[in-house]
């Protein structure tokens, strides 16, 4: 197969258009409605009247992209082929992902160490992944968090890539009610994986550890290990901090492989200065990855949203580098999917249309 082959696929959307009709049609409505206030019986029966006609045209509107629905394709082994050439090493962009958390008693530890680990697991080069965790916190129990991280991180990580898990995302993957066996030919595979639950379960032990210890905090504050007082003690009022916990210092996993780069960082805060939440972190994760690793990518995800698909930085990577498709290409999205929805389902959380039809790259 020639390496000049297109390595994603889009087609045009004719939703755009369509979407641009309706709002010009609502927007002369409501015009109307507003210049014409209606006060008498005859006015509220046309209105009602005028609003079931709109609301039958608008829905035969939303049906067209259904016959001509935009198609978009990913071709993960041209894109090895054209970046990845044997002998030589990797030419995938760098990409820096940020995760975000704020309160680990809101956003249990647990869960932010699960996305960490599926992203330090991914299959992209390791030198390439660089993982940075904004802790709107500064919460001593979110650092130590990460720290028993990195140490699990070299077990787990190349446990999922020698037997292809997915997801990497242990809590998940622990936890699926389907039959682990499938595909697995490797003979140490059933024995790996009993002594991997047996580490995991270890693991969320020690976190849950961390978590009842916070519950009381002393009077003086936290101190860190080497007996000084925390940074963080007022969340409110103090200074950046920064802490690379892996992809340095040689620190390899258990087989003697490198990991990806993982940087706590926890923004400087002061009373009086506004800090733009969510926005705010952003910036200051981009200020600190500029310096660290300067990747021409980012990718965000907030502390839940763990990768549940191993290939997916090169599934975005297929739209990005692509020679054609890649220069109007600006952001791809991915579809969120949830897990734990309750019984009812309040949020309407299995309604995957949404993700699934109305997802864009633009
Ligand atoms: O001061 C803050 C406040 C929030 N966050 C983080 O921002 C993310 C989203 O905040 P949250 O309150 O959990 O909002 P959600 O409704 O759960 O998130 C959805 O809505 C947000 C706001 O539109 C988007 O940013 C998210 O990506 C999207 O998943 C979380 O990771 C937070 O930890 C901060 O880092 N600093
Ligand atoms: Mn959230």
């Amino acid at each position: 197969m020639s390496s000049k082959l297109p390595i994603a696929s889009s087609k045009i959307n004719p939703y755009r258009l369509i979407n641009l009709l309706r709002l010009v049609v609502l927007g002369f409505f409501f015009q109307y409605r507003i210049l014409n206030p209606v006060s008498d019986a005859y006015g509220l029966w046309m209105t009602s009247v005028i609003c079931e006609i709109w609301f039958a045209v608008s829905w035969i509107l939303d049906q067209f992209p259904n016959w001509y629905p935009i198609k978009q394709e990913t071709y993960l082994d041209r894109l090895s082929m054209r970046y990845e050439k044997e002998g030589k090493p990797s030419e995938l962009d760098a990409i820096d992902i940020f995760v975000s958390t704020v309160d680990p008693m809101k956003e249990p530890p647990l869960i932010t160490a699960n996305t960490v680990l599926s992203i330090l697991a991914l299959d992209y080069p390791v030198e390439k992944v660089a993982c940075y965790v904004s802790d709107d916190g500064a919460a001593m129990l979110t650092f130590e968090t990460l720290s028993e991280t990195s140490e699990f991180a070299q077990k787990w990580v190349p446990f999922c890539k020698k037997f292809s898990i997915e997801p990497r995302v242990p809590q998940w993957y622990f936890s699926q009610k389907m039959d682990y066996l499938r595909n697995k030919v490797h003979p140490a595979f059933v024995r790996e994986r009993r002594a991997m639950k047996r580490e995991y379960e270890d693991f969320k032990v020690r976190i849950n550890h961390l978590v009842s210890i916070v519950q009381k905090v002393p009077k003086e504050g936290w101190t860190t290990q080497d007996r000084t007082p925390w940074p963080g003690n007022n969340v409110r009022d103090h200074p950046g901090m920064i802490q690379v916990l892996l992809g340095q210092d040689g620190v390899c996993d258990v087989e003697g492989n490198e990991l990806p780069r993982l940087v706590y960082v926890s923004r400087e805060k002061r009373p009086g200065f506004e800090h733009n939440k969510k926005a705010g972190a952003m910036n200051s994760l981009v200020r600190v990855s500029a310096v660290l690793s300067n990747a021409p990518y980012l990718l965000n995800v907030d502390c839940d949203h763990y990768i549940n698909n191993s290939k997916a930085l090169r599934e975005a990577m297929c739209f990005m580098m692509d020679p054609t498709l890649g220069k109007k290409v600006c952001y791809v999205q991915f579809p969120q999917r949830f897990d734990g929805i309750d019984s009812n389902d309040r949020h309407s959380n299995r309604n995957v249309v949404f993700f699934d039809v109305s997802n864009v790259v633009v």
